[in-house]
């Protein structure tokens, strides 16, 4: 049994709720003993340990969708550890801060879901200003968890920095996760300016913004109309809008509308928009010095990828956690693209593009069905119209531990019906004890390609 002395007026509030929940919780009409230092003062982890039943684990992290600074979380941990919280410091500690904490609680702990958010909405406040706590499993085909509002304000809309690109959201509509980040700078750190790329499932854009802001030409799909608005918003207020073309639509038919050669069949509407963009005086890939210079570059980065110790060729090694060394190569590209932080790209606008004749990279990152795409990219590159090398398709899946790399590969091959050459499997998280999350990179198969010709023959 144990009572809480609340040391401070100011947040006397929340602390009755809390106090109120304790009651409730622990059926008991007075709370008894003295935490003499104050609630005030105390984490909220620690706070947690005090209150919840003794072998209940507690919480000892969520997820916010909206992050310090790295100089705000030392601010933050100097001032808690010092006990000198003054309002001021805490404003400047928050000036980088959003609002929304995402709980994963755990069914355990869900008769404690209540004192929990209000505690750590309580010690994160003002810079948690909404706890939510994830329902169910995700089912929709957007992939947007359903959320439970459990403290604070009704508001989901809130913005998010990564590597010095700013992205708006509503957390109740759209797919994010910021334990990605990582993830999505390593993958754009391969990108050359000049490069096209392909996000077949782009979601807001944490792939596309940042590689428009190195310089690259984007063409960005997402079938919930919700992220495309989000990422139109992300282009405009990065000022890459230039450089990133936005569809909605299924992927399959994004690709195939993409790729289509115009002339060739009735336009679509996103074909036409590819068209436009095309201007009459256009450079054609494999002439432009800078481009051939590009498609070295790239070969060289896949390569330090496949050097890194952080990416791993099936073939040559095993399974291991990204390293420090590929940390260090990610920060080396974040610090550039932070340099260009809400800076306009360069130069008079993007080159004119025909994606049916050159493209360099399709991310296609929905791991729980990517490989299912992988049959829309067989046939869809015309050999007849195609420049320069073909392009790398980096496919996001999930591998349990009962599976194997090589699964992945046979399916992909089966999909694409030709087989892939030098496979890279690039771990990238545990999503669960006995599955991961893995990005499958390789070179689109010479057999992909459309020949023309022999379909004549036939
Ligand atoms: C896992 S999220 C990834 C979003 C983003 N690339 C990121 O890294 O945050 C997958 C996205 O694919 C979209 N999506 C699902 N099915 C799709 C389909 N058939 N065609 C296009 N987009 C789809 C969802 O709406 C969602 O935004």
């Amino acid at each position: 049994m144990f009572f809480i002395c609340f040391a401070s007026a100011d947040l006397s509030d929340i602390q009755d709720k809390v106090y109120d929940s304790l009651k409730q919780l622990c059926n008991i009409d007075v709370v008894p003993y003295t935490l003499t230092l104050g609630y005030s003062y105390w984490s909220a982890d620690h706070i947690l340990k005090q209150i919840l039943p003794d072998g209940v684990e507690v919480p000892s992290s969520f997820e916010t969708i909206v992050k310090y600074t790295k100089l705000g979380w030392c601010f933050h941990s100097v001032v808690c550890s010092i006990f000198c919280v003054t309002l001021l410091l805490i404003v400047i500690c928050m000036v980088h801060a959003g609002h929304v904490a995402h709980l994963n609680i755990s069914d355990d702990l869900l008769p404690y879901k209540d004192v929990i958010a209000k505690v750590i909405y309580d010690k994160n406040y003002p810079r948690i200003q909404t706890v939510v706590n994830k329902v169910g499993t995700i089912t929709n085909e957007f992939r947007v968890p359903k959320f439970e509002i459990l403290a604070g304000k009704n508001d989901m809309v809130t913005e998010v920095k990564q590597y010095g690109a700013t992205f708006k959201l509503d957390y109740g509509l759209v797919y994010w996760n910021s334990r990605l980040e990582h993830e999505h700078i390593r993958l754009v750190s391969l990108f050359k300016k000049g490069d096209v790329i392909c996000d077949m499932f782009a979601g807001i854009g944490p792939f596309s913004i940042p590689a428009a802001q190195k310089g690259c030409i984007i063409y960005a799909n997402d079938l919930n109309p919700d992220s495309v608005h989000y990422l139109r918003t992300n282009a405009q207020i990065n000022k890459v809008d230039d450089y990133i073309f936005t569809h909605n639509m299924d992927a399959r038919v994004f690709m195939q509308n993409l790729l289509r050669v115009p002339g060739s069949e009735t336009k679509l509407e996103s074909q036409v928009e590819a068209v436009n963009y095309s201007s009459e005086d256009m450079v054609p890939a494999n002439e432009s010095l800078t481009s051939n210079e590009n498609r070295s570059d790239v070969q060289e980065s896949c390569q330090k990828c496949i050097n890194d110790s952080s990416v791993i060729s099936t073939t040559t090694k095993r399974r291991q956690e990204t390293s420090n060394e590929g940390d260090a190569y990610c920060q080396e590209d974040a610090s550039q693209t932070k340099k260009r932080n809400n800076k306009r790209v360069k130069g008079s606008g993007p080159p004119p593009v025909k994606p049916w004749e050159h493209f360099d990279h399709v991310v296609m990152n929905l791991p729980a069905s990517a490989l299912q795409f992988l049959d829309c990219l067989s046939g869809l590159v015309h050999k007849k119209y195609w420049k320069g090398s073909l392009p790398w398709i980096h496919c996001y899946c999930f591998i349990r531990s009962s599976e194997s790399e090589e699964l992945i590969l046979s399916e992909a091959q089966n999909k694409l019906n030709a087989k892939i050459a030098e496979p890279i499997f690039h771990r990238v998280r545990d999503v669960a004890p006995n599955k991961a999350m893995f990005c499958f990179s390789f070179r689109l198969p010479m057999e992909c390609l459309k020949d023309e010709t022999e379909d004549h023959i036939q």
